[in-house]
């Protein structure tokens, strides 16, 4: 067999939205095939393919088009990923010649469009703000956690920490994203953001993902960090951040948070049958 010719493995596609990046596995008609061990070998940039998160596309759930898992590199789950959403609900759109879809997340139905510019919006619903559905270990305030740099905490679907400091691009994001990201206060553990206000509704933002660490943009995380930014004063309900990745766009309506931003469709390729038998 010539080194071109498809082989008799399991197709994937690799995709990012503004530098955050994913291995997509299209599971429709079929069971899941995804497990701890795949996703942890897949994610190995070396060894694997590498990505942030895995995302694999199911059947739809509850009269939606299709239905989202997602994995962390590190073979855990992520309850949300926007960026993943974006860029698989652009490629399903495409599928279907349809510029506006539905899907079924952990988080419950979402919806999704294509913009005329080629950027994707995804609302991702309401931001969980009480301490249980973040969640919190205890009661506390979560627009003022009892941590140091009087951080928020924000879920999405997954949860988030947000640090409002004077200049993101100093902050040691590995050690103190690790520090937050295993705090007691998180009993999920949790995804860490450092952001600074640098004009008018316009923050740069640095992340620490939980279970994947340090990420060129993270799309939930943009989303809490908007709505922690909007809640503490610092800006109104339409926000641009500014990631290590590309800009990201949040507006914080009535019907849910929505999250906007570019998508691209890499390249695809083929896992190997001796790759799948030695990560079952
Ligand atoms: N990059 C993703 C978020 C991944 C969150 C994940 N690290 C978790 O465990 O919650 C996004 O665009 O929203």
């Amino acid at each position: 067999m010539d080194h071109m010719t498809p082989p008799n493995g399991l197709p994937f596609l690799k995709m990012h939205g503004a530098g955050n990046d994913f291995v997509v596995i299209d599971s429709r008609g079929r069971g899941a095939v995804t497990t701890p061990a795949l996703a942890r070998a897949l994610g190995d940039r070396n060894r694997g393919v590498g990505f942030d998160q895995l995302a694999e596309i199911r059947d739809g759930a509850a009269g939606t088009d299709f239905t989202l898992d997602f994995w962390n590199s590190d073979g855990s789950r992520a309850g949300a990923c926007g960026n993943a959403t974006r860029c698989v609900s652009d490629l399903v759109m495409r599928g279907l010649g349809q510029d506006a879809i539905t899907l079924t997340t952990a988080r419950g139905t979402l919806s999704a469009r294509r913009l005329p510019d080629g950027r994707v919006s995804v609302n991702m619903g309401a931001p969980q703000l009480d301490w249980q559905s973040v969640p919190l270990s205890h009661a506390v305030d979560p627009l003022h956690l009892p941590l140091p740099g009087d951080p928020v905490a924000v879920g999405m679907g997954n949860p988030h920490c947000v640090l409002f400091v004077a200049d993101a691009e100093a902050v040691d994001v590995a050690g103190l994203g690790q520090r937050f990201e295993h705090d007691p206060l998180f009993p999920q553990h949790t995804n860490v953001e450092f952001a600074s206000l640098i004009g008018p509704d316009h923050l740069r933002m640095r992340v620490w993902e939980r279970g994947t660490g340090i990420t060129l943009a993270c799309g939930s995380g943009a989303c809490a960090t908007a709505v922690a930014a909007h809640l503490r004063g610092l800006t109104g309900r339409q926000v641009t951040l500014d990631l290590d990745g590309g800009v990201l766009q949040v507006d914080w309506r009535d019907d849910g948070v929505w999250l906007t931003g570019p998508v691209a469709h890499v390249f695809d390729g083929w896992l190997t049958p001796d790759f799948l038998a030695a990560h079952p």
